[in-house]
């Protein structure tokens, strides 16, 4: 009846004709909230998800690559009614296409997607106070229980995703937990109270005026279960892991940006992070503080594999970096933990380090005996107990001397898990071999790693700069201790 440009002006009349007699009021929760992903959205999502809720007969089913279980949906426009407290509401998943000449700096999905929330007037202020809250925690409750964490990577760089995001996930399915982990049970249960009490304390980090974070350092040697402490604690507490690659991301603003683009409850890494970027310098040629890709290893990589340093725009500041960690906006979101791994804790700025920023340093060290009890028992099956006592007497001498990484030492045991005598006899026999080339070698005189580590740099520098006979002899002896261990392995 209406002329086409009176169309839209006569159904909108109509509409607010329409909501002035009705006894019901409307919320729409669309996915994207102008450019961020709105939050809301996801939660509804997950609970309506969960099968207990749904009760529609058209639902959408889906299973993710990779995922476990399949996950149920409301089917698009399609809508369903739930009942909180008494009180029914009825939700509508609303699907549209967007307009083609919808104008954006970035690329939007082809699909607008949102939930709308149909509730009674008189309802109203229930609904707002407690009902949002309930389906939030709910959500976070699924999440939690889900098995599949998600393990985010910045692969792309900064840039954004059809649906704004600059992060790229897989499902985690890291099998490492606190009872894998083999360590100092001592320390182990520090760590994981700890974790604990990060998780449970809203009220404290409120009520003290802290932002509800927290970071770990780990530090020590390849191969002694850093990043398997990773999936232990995202395994423990049901967080997701945002991986951080520190060297595909080209300056602060985009750093911000990925920061940003974390949800709560989850564990942000940087692992490495003295191989991302060169810590030592915070003065470069021009005195502005700065942080310049990493000479040796890195720049390396940058030509080889096309990534971005300094030529490629890599601008991350070291002022950049703190801010990340204990700044106004690392405060952006909530309950987050912040790990940074590293093999040369020494070549970090002690800014980095300070508390607030690294609160806990954890040190991950050689297989000490007690660990050692842990790999037995989870490789070969066996207790302590179960072991002849001599042979634990034998074990707990050398282990020590012997620094070996759990990493070595689980390699003997996998290799020989079906016949647990000749695993723990030749267990013993290499950790001997070890700790005599150890004693030999003198690693074991008083010095600590930080000295042994700068000494042996100073060798190779050394051994680089000149070809001194008397230096060529110290690379033969190396070579002939690489040789030696070559064997021994
Ligand atoms: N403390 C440990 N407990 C159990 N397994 C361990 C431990 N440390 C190392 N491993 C085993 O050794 C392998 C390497 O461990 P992981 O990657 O965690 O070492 P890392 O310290 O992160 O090494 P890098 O410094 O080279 O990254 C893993 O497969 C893991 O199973
Ligand atoms: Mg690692």
């Amino acid at each position: 009846v209406f002329p086409p440009e009176l169309r839209f002006a006569s159904v909108k009349l109509f509409y607010r004709i329409f909501h002035c007699f009705s006894s019901y009021c409307y919320f729409d929760i669309t996915e994207i909230d102008g450019v961020n992903t709105n939050e809301l959205y996801n939660a509804v999502q997950l609970y309506l998800s969960s099968s207990v809720s749904i009760t529609g007969n058209r639902l959408s089913l889906t299973r993710a690559v990779n995922s476990s279980g399949f996950t149920f949906g409301l089917a698009n426009n399609d809508s369903i009614v739930d009942t909180f407290n008494g009180v029914n509401v009825l939700w509508e998943h609303v699907v549209t296409q967007r307009q083609a000449q919808t104008f954006s700096w970035r690329p939007l999905p082809d699909e607008k997607r949102g939930f709308t929330l149909r509730i009674k007037k008189k309802d109203k202020s229930f609904i707002l106070n407690s009902y949002l809250d309930y389906i939030m925690e709910r959500a976070s409750d699924i999440r939690r229980n889900n098995q599949d964490r998600l393990l985010y990577t910045n692969s792309r760089g900064g840039s954004l995703d059809s649906r704004g995001h600059p992060w790229e996930s897989v499902p985690f399915k890291h099998p490492s937990t606190f009872d894998t982990l083999a360590m100092d049970p001592h320390k182990k249960k520090e760590i994981m109270e700890d974790l604990l009490d990060f998780a449970n304390g809203q009220s404290f980090y409120h009520k003290t005026g802290r932002a509800w974070k927290r970071g770990y350092l780990l530090y020590g040697p390849p191969g002694t279960g850093k990043s398997s402490m990773i999936a232990a604690m995202a395994n423990f507490l049901g967080y997701d892991i945002y991986d951080l690659e520190l060297t595909e991301v080209h300056n602060n603003s985009e750093l911000r940006k990925l920061l940003m683009k974390t949800s709560s409850k989850s564990i942000i890494v940087i692992e490495d992070i003295d191989c991302s970027i060169n810590l030592t310098g915070r003065k470069n040629n021009n005195g502005s503080v700065s942080v310049s890709a990493s000479r040796s290893y890195y720049d390396s990589e940058i030509r080889a594999g096309g990534g971005c340093g300094e030529e490629g725009g890599n601008n991350i500041t070291l002022s950049g970096l703190l801010n990340f960690t204990d700044g106004l906006w690392s405060c952006c979101g909530s309950e987050r933990i912040f790990v940074f791994t590293t093999n040369h804790i020494e070549k970090l700025d002690p800014a980095l380090l300070r508390s607030g920023r690294m609160d806990m340093h954890i040190f991950m060290s050689y297989c000490s005996f007690p660990a050692l009890k842990i790999l037995l028992k989870n490789y070969l099956g066996c207790e302590a107990c179960e072991l002849e006592e001599s042979i634990l007497k034998q074990l707990e001498e050398v282990v020590d001397v012997a620094r070996m990484t759990p990493a070595d030492i689980s390699e003997v045991l996998i290799k020989n898990r079906r016949k647990k005598e000749k695993a723990v006899e030749e267990l013993f026999e290499t950790l001997k071999l070890r700790a005599e080339m150890n004693e030999k070698s003198g690693v074991l005189r008083g010095k600590n790693v930080v000295e042994e580590e700068e000494e042996e740099e100073e060798q190779e520098k050394r051994a680089l700069d000149s070809e001194s006979p008397k230096q060529e002899s110290e690379i033969e002896d190396n070579c002939k201790e690489e040789e030696e261990e070559k064997k021994i392995k």
